[in-house]
């Protein structure tokens, strides 16, 4: 196992009489993309918001064994929408997520326009929102994300609202993209597909709070070899049908 990033020991988490995380331990080692894959419902989006500080736990632990001292490393999370401002340009809304960081009061123009090349969003630059294709809008809002220098990225089903097509097409640009930065990578999804070409490690969540199995993967190189994946068959096989209903696990 490489260095653990992020520990959550025997998280629980409940709304209400809805206990939604159940004693759940699930690691993120340093560098890795990991994929949390689940049935609608089965808490992933509420995982993530744990792993991001953004949701207290009712019991258990997150821990940063990776950081110094007890500080956790810096987080950006991309939620299914891009959230972007409408009244600022792509460059603006970029340059924000870097002023948000250490409080600058400044932009950073050097770095936003590293991001920009990067992200194929140099020509739209001084567009504003309201001009972009959603595609075009998850990569601002990914480009925004990675403006605070972090150490780990959280994503959201980003993709979800998009046709296949651009669908693919930004899981090659993530995937190139969060290579060359180095990021650990958290991605919530229910596509197994998506997992398989994303992923260097999979988690399935079981639908009753905690997870079904583990596997590590091969990122494939061509969306095109996915339907052969040796691990598709078995992580369809272990998909729950419906909440509470992993048909097996697997180590
Ligand atoms: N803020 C909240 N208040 C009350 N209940 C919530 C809240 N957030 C999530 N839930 C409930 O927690 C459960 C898990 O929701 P969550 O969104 O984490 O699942 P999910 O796997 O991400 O689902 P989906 O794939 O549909 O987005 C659901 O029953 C949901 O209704």
């Amino acid at each position: 196992m490489g260095t653990v990033a992020i520990q959550l020991s025997n998280a629980v988490k409940a709304y209400g009489r809805n206990v939604v995380l159940a004693g759940l331990d699930l690691d993120v080692e340093r560098g890795e993309f990991l994929a949390v894959l689940g049935p609608s419902g089965s808490g992933k989006s509420t995982l993530l918001r744990v792993l991001a500080g953004l949701e207290p736990l009712d019991g258990g632990e997150l821990r940063w064994p990776d950081s110094p001292g007890t500080s956790p490393p810096i987080v950006a999370t991309v939620f299914q929408q891009p959230l972007l401002m409408p009244w600022l340009t792509v460059r603006e809304n970029v340059a924000l997520g870097g002023r948000y960081r250490a409080n600058r009061t400044r932009f950073d123009h050097q770095h936003v326009d590293e991001l920009l090349a990067l992200f194929g969003l140099a020509d739209l630059a001084d567009a504003l929102p309201e001009e972009l294709s959603g595609g075009q809008a998850q990569r601002v809002a990914v480009a925004r994300a990675v403006a605070i220098r972090p150490q780990v990225l959280l994503l959201d089903e980003p993709f979800s609202a998009l046709d296949p097509v651009t669908r693919r097409g930004l899981q090659a640009w993530l995937r190139d993209a969060t290579r060359s930065l180095g990021l650990t990578v958290v991605l919530v999804t229910h596509d197994v597909d998506e997992a398989l070409y994303l992923a260097t490690r999979i988690a399935l969540l079981d639908g009753s709070g905690t997870v079904a199995g583990w596997w590590r993967a091969v990122p494939v190189d061509d969306h095109e070899d996915l339907a052969g994946h040796p691990l598709r068959a078995e992580l369809l096989a272990s998909y729950p049908s419906e909440l509470g209903t992993a048909t097996r696990g697997a180590s």
